[in-house]
C-alpha cells in the first residue's frame, strides 16, 4: 500500500519583520492586557537569566551598553536586575539620539550610575576579560550607523576574542530585513533575540555578525503570532515531529514505496552508494539503482540491500536508458532520485529530459541533473509538478543566474518555485527551502562538518528515501533537511566535524529518527 499523501497540521516558528515585531508587541499590550514597560522587564529578565545561567558560576564584570530607544530599555533592565543579584555591573547610555524613549526614560531612575557616552572618548576602559552586553539597537534601528556611533561599535568589536560580546535582540547595527553591506555593526557571540529568528540572522553575510543564536519567548500574545502571514518560517522540532510517522505495526515492504535512484558514472560510483544507503536508512521499502555497468559490482558489494539496473554504456544515464525504465514501469517507482556522480554527457541530458517525459510524479534532482538542466534550461518546463531540487549555491547560480546577496537570492529563490511550482531547497548553513505558494522554510540543524564531499548525495537518498514512503513534498522535505542536519550534529557530537564524512551523516540517521521520538 502506498500510504500516499499524509495530512499533516504544519505548525512552525514564524520569521518576523520588524514592523511585524513592532505589530506584535503592540497587540500584546492591547490584549493581554500588559504594560509596555511590563513586556519590557519580562524581555529583559529573559536575558538577564540566560547570563547568570550562562556566566553565574564565576561571574565577570558586566559592561552594558544602552541606546536610547527600547533596546537601551532593555539594557537599562539588565544591569538593574544583574546588580541586584550581586555582580559587578558598569552600564553606559550611548547618546545617539536627543530624546530616549518613554520606556527608557521610565526605567532610567532605577539605574545608578549610567555612564554617558557622547563621543569615542568617553569609550571606557574596561579589565582584559569580562561580558559586554549590546543593548545600543535593536529592531528600531532605521538606517545605517555612521560617525562617532559606529566608532562606538567599533571599540565593543576590538573587544572580540578578549570580552564575550551578548548583542540584546540583534547585534547593534545590523538591519533586520534588509542588507546591512559593510556599515558598522556589532560583532556578537551571542545574539539573544526575542521570540523569533530575524531574516537577517539567516543569511551566510551576517554569520560573523550574530554569533550564536538563543531564541527566548517573551509571551508575544499566541493570537497574533497564529494570524501574522509571513513568507519566511525556521523549522523546529515541534514540525518535524507533526510531520513524522511511525511505521505501521502491520507494515509489509511493499508499504513504503519502491524507489528508483539514477546515480553514478565511472569515477563517481561513491555517489551512487552513499545516496542509495541512506535511500534505504531512510526508510525505502525497496531500492533499484539504476548504474553504469562497470559500476555493477561495486553497488552490489556495497550496497546488498538495492538491487541494481545497469546498461551497456560507460555512463549510468544514456540515451538507452528509457527502455530498461519503461520495463519498470508496471510496478511503478514510488519516486525517483536521480543526479548524485552521473556526469553531465549529451546522451545523458537526452535520457533525462525522456525521463522528465515519462514519470510524472514528484522526484528528486540534485547534483548532475540540475547541471544538465542549466545547460539545457528548456528542461525545467519538463519538471514534474511538486520536484524537489537541491542545488548548492553554485547550481543555483547556474540554473537561475548570479545575484547581489543573499536576500536578492531568496526571493529569486520564492519566485523560482512559485513559477516552475516545484520545491527547491537552496544548501547551505540554514538551507532555504521554498515552496510552489512561495514560502520558505530555513532548516537549522546541520554544522560545518558536513562541509564534505558527499554530504549533498546523502541528502538525495534521504529525499528519495522518504518521498518513497508516502511523504508529500513538503514533509519530505522538511523532515529530510531535518534529520539530515540532525544525523550530522550527532556524528560530529561523538567524532567532532573535522573527521565527519558522508558515510557518518547515513551512520546517525538512526539516531537522529530515534530522537523524534522523544
Ligand atoms: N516585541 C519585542 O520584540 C520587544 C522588543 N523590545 C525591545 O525593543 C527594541 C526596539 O526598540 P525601538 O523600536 O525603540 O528601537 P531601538 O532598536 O531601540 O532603536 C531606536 C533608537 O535608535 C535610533 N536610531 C535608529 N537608527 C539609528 C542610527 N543609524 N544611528 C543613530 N540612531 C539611530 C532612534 O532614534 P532616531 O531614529 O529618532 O534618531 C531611536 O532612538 C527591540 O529590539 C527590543 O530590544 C522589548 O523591550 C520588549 C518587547
Ligand atoms: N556549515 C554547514 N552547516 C550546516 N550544513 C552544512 C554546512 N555545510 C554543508 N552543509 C550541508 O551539507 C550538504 C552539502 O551538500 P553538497 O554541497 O551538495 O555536497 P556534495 O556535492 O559534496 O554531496 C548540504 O545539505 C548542506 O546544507
Ligand atoms: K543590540
Amino acid at each position: 500500500m502506498f500510504r500516499g499523501a499524509f495530512c499533516i497540521f504544519i505548525i512552525d516558528m514564524k520569521v518576523l519583520s520588524a514592523q511585524q515585531i513592532r505589530e506584535a508587541d503592540a497587540y500584546t499590550i492591547t490584549h493581554e492586557p500588559i504594560s509596555s514597560v511590563l513586556l519590557m522587564e519580562r524581555a529583559a529578565a529573559e536575558c538577564a537569566g540566560w547570563m547568570v545561567h550562562t556566566f553565574g558560576e564565576a561571574p565577570p564584570p558586566f559592561y552594558v551598553f544602552c541606546g536610547m530607544g527600547n533596546n537601551g530599555g532593555d539594557g537599562l533592565v539588565i544591569a538593574r536586575l544583574l546588580r541586584d543579584q550581586g555582580y559587578n555591573v558598569h552600564a553606559y547610555m550611548v547618546h545617539h539620539s536627543a530624546t530616549a524613549s518613554p520606556d527608557n526614560l521610565a526605567n532610567q531612575p532605577y539605574v545608578q550610575d549610567v555612564q554617558s557616552i557622547y563621543s569615542p572618548a568617553d569609550f571606557p576602559l574596561m579589565e582584559a576579560t569580562g561580558v559586554v552586553v549590546d543593548a545600543i539597537f535593536g529592531t528600531g534601528l532605521s538606517r545605517p550607523v555612521e560617525g562617532w556611533v559606529a566608532s562606538i561599535l567599533h571599540k565593543i568589536n576590538d573587544g572580540y576574542g578578549r570580552h564575550t560580546i551578548v548583542s540584546i535582540d540583534m547585534p547593534s547595527g545590523l538591519m533586520a530585513d534588509s542588507v546591512t553591506g559593510h556599515a558598522a555593526c556589532v560583532h556578537a557571540n551571542y545574539t539573544l533575540s526575542f521570540q523569533f529568528y530575524k531574516l537577517a540572522f539567516l543569511l551566510p553575510e551576517n554569520a560573523a555578525r550574530v554569533g550564536e543564536t538563543v531564541i527566548l519567548p517573551i509571551g508575544l500574545h499566541p493570537d497574533f503570532i497564529n494570524n501574522v502571514e509571513t513568507k519566511y518560517h525556521v523549522v523546529d522540532p515541534r514540525i518535524v515531529k507533526t510531520i513524522y510517522q511511525p511505521r505501521d505495526p502491520f507494515a509489509h515492504k511493499g508499504t513504503y514505496g519502491h524507489a528508483l535512484l539514477v546515480a553514478g558514472s565511472y569515477g563517481k560510483m561513491g555517489a551512487a552508494v552513499l545516496a542509495a544507503r541512506a535511500c534505504l536508512r531512510a526508510g525505502a521499502g525497496l531500492l533499484t539503482v539504476h548504474v553504469p555497468q562497470r559500476g555493477y559490482e561495486i553497488l552490489q558489494t556495497a550496497v546488498p540491500e538495492a538491487m541494481c539496473e545497469t546498461e551497456d554504456q560507460p555512463t549510468a544515464f544514456s540515451a538507452h536508458f528509457h527502455e530498461p525504465f519503461k520495463h519498470h514501469q508496471a510496478p511503478g517507482y514510488a519516486t525517483i532520485g536521480v543526479g548524485p556522480g552521473l556526469g553531465t554527457a549529451a546522451a545523458t541530458a537526452r535520457a533525462l529530459e525522456k525521463l522528465m517525459e515519462l514519470y510524472h510524479k514528484p522526484m528528486v534532482l540534485d547534483a548532475d541533473a540540475l547541471n544538465m538542466i542549466s545547460e539545457y534550461p528548456f528542461l525545467l518546463q519538463k519538471l514534474p509538478k511538486d520536484s524537489i531540487l537541491t542545488p548548492h549555491p553554485k547550481e543555483f547560480e547556474r540554473l537561475f543566474g548570479p545575484k547581489e546577496d543573499q536576500f536578492e537570492r531568496l526571493e529569486l529563490l520564492s519566485a523560482k518555485a512559485v513559477e516552475l511550482q516545484v520545491y527547491i531547497l537552496l544548501k547551505g548553513r540554514f538551507s532555504a527551502m521554498a515552496c510552489p505558494d512561495g514560502a520558505v522554510y530555513f532548516n537549522p540543524t546541520g554544522n560545518p562538518g558536513m562541509a564534505t564531499a558527499g554530504s549533498g548525495d546523502v541528502l538525495t537518498g534521504i529525499l528519495t528515501g522518504l518521498l518513497s514512503q508516502g511523504y508529500t513534498p513538503k514533509a519530505a522535505l522538511l523532515l529530510g533537511a531535518w534529520l539530515h542536519g540532525l544525523a550530522g550534529d550527532l556524528a560530529a557530537d561523538d567524532i567532532s566535524e573535522e573527521s565527519l564524512i558522508a558515510e557518518d551523516i547515513i551512520n546517525y540517521l538512526g539516531q537522529a529518527y530515534l530522537e523524534l521520538r522523544k
